[in-house]
């Protein structure tokens, strides 16, 4: 094995160093490095790992963020890797910053051999991923990023996003990617679809509140905003900088499409139908997803019963954090990672209460939530290749 390879499958998990799954090193003490680790950097090479991933959808922003994700990811390997318009070109000339990893061309997913990859990461735009991902060999794992197969309820998906379904008997299969709550389905699943950015912020928080009877099911209002990423790259007016900059915009009020996958959430685990106020906001920025919640605690509860409820649903969780009381969340503090911060806050009102939740949309909002679920699809450690701290200022 040459030295740059042994590199490569040497990682350093949760204060333990791994090399493959085998832990290795254990970090709060001082202790020799055996002589025959080598440590010599070069760039990481993908062909040089063992589970052969594609990438579909690898020219866009949520595929460029997965291959960052990947190169501090001791197996996982991108193989394959398609895009459309951009198709033929190389990685090092889309995104140059991932220039270092040594990545396959470009191709199109009618020209991409899947026999060559062992799970998938599909990065495409909804209504156009239901029939590519029928396509795709039964054997494969597969994270869906897009919102195709989140809604059960197929009539509901005709409803909120226009257009026949095309896969009906594949959304049967799936299983719903929320990790932190469903990691248990994810585990045996072989198609996961990856939430929303929007669903993501607002479920982490509410669930543990509904599922234990500390919130009423009706009057929940969300205030979200998001940085320009949560829009793609592909070029639209509405996103011009001159559109963007030095305002708010808000957007789909009434009638955004991730109303009916929040209410699906959110009911599933109260077992009883939850209706959310849902309006969110493009702001000036390019990363990072804030929601603001307002809830109407049950009878007899406080905001106090609230914040122990989230301070114990999440005390082992490596992911969601609940910060020191009175401590505000900002997108700043996620910004780069895995992260989701929250927060509860008395609202001067009796009886309700304020929560905000911050994530980064590109990274738990998206494909860091997808690794994290693909790692738990295959076996591995949940938080590989996802334990970079965030990026502040
Ligand atoms: N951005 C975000 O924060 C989040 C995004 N998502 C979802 O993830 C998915 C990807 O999002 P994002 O990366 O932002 O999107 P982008 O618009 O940045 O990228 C889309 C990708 O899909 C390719 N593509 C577009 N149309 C087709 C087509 N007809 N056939 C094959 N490939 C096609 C594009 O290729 P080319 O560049 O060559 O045109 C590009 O690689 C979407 O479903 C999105 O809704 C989910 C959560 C958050
Ligand atoms: C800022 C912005 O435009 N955000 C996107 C949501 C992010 C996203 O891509 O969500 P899906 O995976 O459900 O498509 C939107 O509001 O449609």
């Amino acid at each position: 094995m040459s030295s740059a390879s042994t590199l490569s499958s040497i990682c350093f998990e949760q204060g333990c160093w791994f090399k493959g799954e085998r832990k290795i090193r254990v970090t709060d003490k001082v202790v020799k490095r055996p002589s025959s680790m080598s440590f010599r950097v070069s760039a990481t090479s993908s062909a040089s790992k063992d589970i052969r991933i594609g990438l579909l959808g690898a020219s866009g922003y949520t595929g460029a963020e997965i291959v960052r994700l990947l190169a501090n990811h001791p197996h996982f390997g991108v193989t394959l890797m398609t895009a459309d318009r951009k198709a033929g070109q190389s990685m090092d000339s889309v995104f140059p910053h991932l220039r270092a990893q040594k990545l396959p061309r470009l191709v199109s997913v009618k020209d991409a051999d899947f026999s060559s990859v062992d799970a998938v990461f599909c990065c495409l735009p909804h209504g156009t991923t239901q029939e590519i991902i029928k396509g795709l060999p039964t054997t494969l794992k597969i994270v869906d990023l897009s919102a195709d197969f989140r809604l059960r309820d197929i009539s509901e998906y005709e409803e909120w996003y226009g257009q026949p379904h095309q896969a009906v008997e594949l959304q049967k299969e799936v299983v719903y990617g929320l990790t932190e709550l469903l990691r248990d389905d994810i585990k045996k699943a072989r198609l996961v679809a990856n939430p929303g950015c929007y669903p993501t912020s607002v479920q982490l928080p509410l669930v543990p509140l509904l599922k234990e009877n500390l919130i009423k099911h009706e009057n929940i209002i969300i205030d979200a905003k998001s940085g320009v990423s949560g829009a793609g790259r592909g070029a639209k007016e509405a996103n011009l900088y001159s559109e963007i900059a030095e305002g708010i915009s808000s957007y789909g009020v009434t009638r955004h499409r991730h109303v009916p996958e929040i209410e699906q959430g959110l009911s599933d685990v109260a077992q009883s139908k939850v209706t959310v106020s849902f309006t969110p906001h493009l702001m000036p920025m390019i990363r990072g997803m804030q929601s603001t919640i307002y809830v109407e605690m049950a009878p007899g509860v406080k905001t106090e019963d609230l914040y122990q409820q989230l301070r114990s649903s999440y005390e082992d969780e490596e992911f969601v954090k609940v910060l020191e009381e009175g401590v505000v969340p900002r997108t700043h503090n996620v910004r780069g990672s895995n992260y989701c911060f929250m927060n509860v806050f008395p609202d001067r009102i009796p009886g309700r209460a304020i929560i905000i939740s911050v994530i980064d949309n590109l990274v738990k909002g998206a494909s860091g939530q997808a690794l994290q679920n693909l790692n738990i699809m295959m076996g591995l450690p949940e938080t590989m290749g996802l334990l970079h701290q965030p990026l502040f200022p």
